[in-house]
């Protein structure tokens, strides 16, 4: 649509930016001031756009500056991707598509072979190239059918730290500590500024614990909060929402859902965010008081560079596979790679196997089989012997996880 400008916003226009947002979400009130000092410092110059109809800011999408864990521990840079709203008297004039299209020339511009979102509605984003890479539970568990077996792993020390120790302690803990698994992001000071405001400010509800090992270093942590706050004394039911838990090994992943769990008054623990493959159920004494409440979709990724993104990941022990990326959105990666365990390359060779770029992306952490797209009819196969070995190929020892909201 000709009459659609998209530009990068000012830092005055930040806040009508994120006012347009929050309304495109339904959040009922603009955010406070005190909230906002903390929100804007996300914000960075050049990556914040704003799509304008005539004079008005209509629509908005900006990204962060963030890295991405890709099997065999190679670190990406990578643009998170957030803040996407219309206006909704503007929807599908075709904003969003001006928008992403600006963003992702940019994100290429920048040398980011990676851009990763969170997605409000799942339909949405699959036409800009982003495919569901890595998956999330939500998991609940009672407390009043026991804690943590006697065998579970033990070690080190629970303590819990108020939010200006927080916020010098977490940023390099996390950096430190969320690494060797495949899906993990980089977390900006901006982001760290925002995600800590409810332990700072907002009443301090956010209560962090911290973890540290025999020899004192710190190695894990937890944020956690109540669930709901208009419990009285006597009630004897307090359930808890845990909004992250990161820790550097099972000791310390242990250590902390015991203490969580060893609460008093606290009946039921609930968790956003866990990886598929936690230990927890058989940590617990009794496993029927671990629920999965939901599988939720997690990191969306859309490979922006994909010869360089396909070469900076490794492969498992296969034979080599031919594979043609259809690519109508950024068409310079549309192309035919042999991928093997020695690594990438373009080739002219007849493929093996079609597919779109953001089917691509959901391959591209080990989250799911090729075999399994291709039963979706999501990967076209010339050659049947081609899926098992590009399932072996692409598949990881672990699920991958981020476990970052932004
Ligand atoms: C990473 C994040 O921040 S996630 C948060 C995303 N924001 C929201 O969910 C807030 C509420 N929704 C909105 O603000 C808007 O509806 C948006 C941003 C989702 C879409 O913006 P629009 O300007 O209406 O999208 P646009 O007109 O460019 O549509 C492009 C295409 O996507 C399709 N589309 C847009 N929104 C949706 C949707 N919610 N579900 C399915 N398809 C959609 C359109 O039909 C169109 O398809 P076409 O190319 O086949 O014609």
């Amino acid at each position: 649509m000709s009459e659609v400008d998209v530009r990068p916003l000012a830092e005055s226009e930040y806040r009508q930016a994120n006012d347009l947002f929050l309304a495109s979400l339904h959040v009922p009130e603009r955010s406070s001031e005190e909230r906002w000092r903390r929100s804007v410092t996300r914000y960075e110059p050049g990556r914040v756009f704003g799509a304008y109809l005539g004079e008005e800011l209509s629509g908005t999408a900006m990204s962060l500056s963030s890295s991405l864990e890709v099997p065999g521990g190679a670190v990406l840079p990578a643009a998170a991707v957030t803040g996407v709203g219309v206006r909704a008297d503007r929807t599908r004039r075709g904003l969003l598509r001006e928008l992403m299209g600006a963003q992702l020339a940019d994100t290429r511009r920048r040398g980011e072979p990676v851009a990763m979102l969170h997605a409000s509605e799942t339909r949405i984003y699959p036409r800009f190239g982003y495919g569901l890479a890595t998956r999330a539970h939500r998991v609940s568990v009672s407390r009043l059918l026991g804690g943590l077996r006697d065998d579970a792993p033990a070690g080190g020390q629970v303590r819990l730290v108020d939010g200006p120790s927080a916020e010098k302690l977490l940023p390099e803990l996390y950096a430190r500590i969320s690494t060797g698994r495949p899906g993990l992001i980089g977390r900006s000071e901006g982001w760290w500024s925002t995600r800590l405001f409810g332990t700072v400010e907002n009443g301090g509800a956010q209560r962090i614990a911290v973890h540290s090992d025999e020899s004192g270093t710190d190695d894990g942590f937890a944020l956690f909060e109540p669930a709901k706050t208009d419990h009285h004394f006597g009630d004897g039911a307090v359930a808890l929402h845990v909004g992250e838990l990161h820790a550097a090994d099972a000791v310390a992943t242990a250590s902390l859902w015991r203490f969580l769990l060893n609460l008093d008054l606290v009946t039921t623990v609930s968790a956003i965010d866990r990886p598929l493959d936690e230990a927890l159920p058989w940590w617990l004494a009794d496993r029927r008081g671990y629920a999965v409440d939901r599988l939720d979709d997690d990191l969306w990724v859309r490979l922006v560079d994909v010869p360089t993104a396909l070469a900076a990941r490794s492969y498992g022990a296969a034979e080599p596979v031919v594979i043609e990326v259809r690519d109508p959105v950024l068409p310079e990666n549309a192309g035919t790679y042999r991928i093997g365990p020695d690594g990438t390359e373009p080739v002219d060779d007849r493929p093996q196997l079609t597919l779109d770029v953001d089917v691509l992306g959901s391959l591209y952490l080990g989250d799911v089989a090729v075999t399994t797209l291709a039963d979706a009819n999501r990967v076209e196969v010339h050659d049947p012997a081609a899926p098992p070995e590009a399932d072996r190929l692409f598949a990881t020892p672990r699920p991958p996880w981020c476990g970052t909201g932004f």
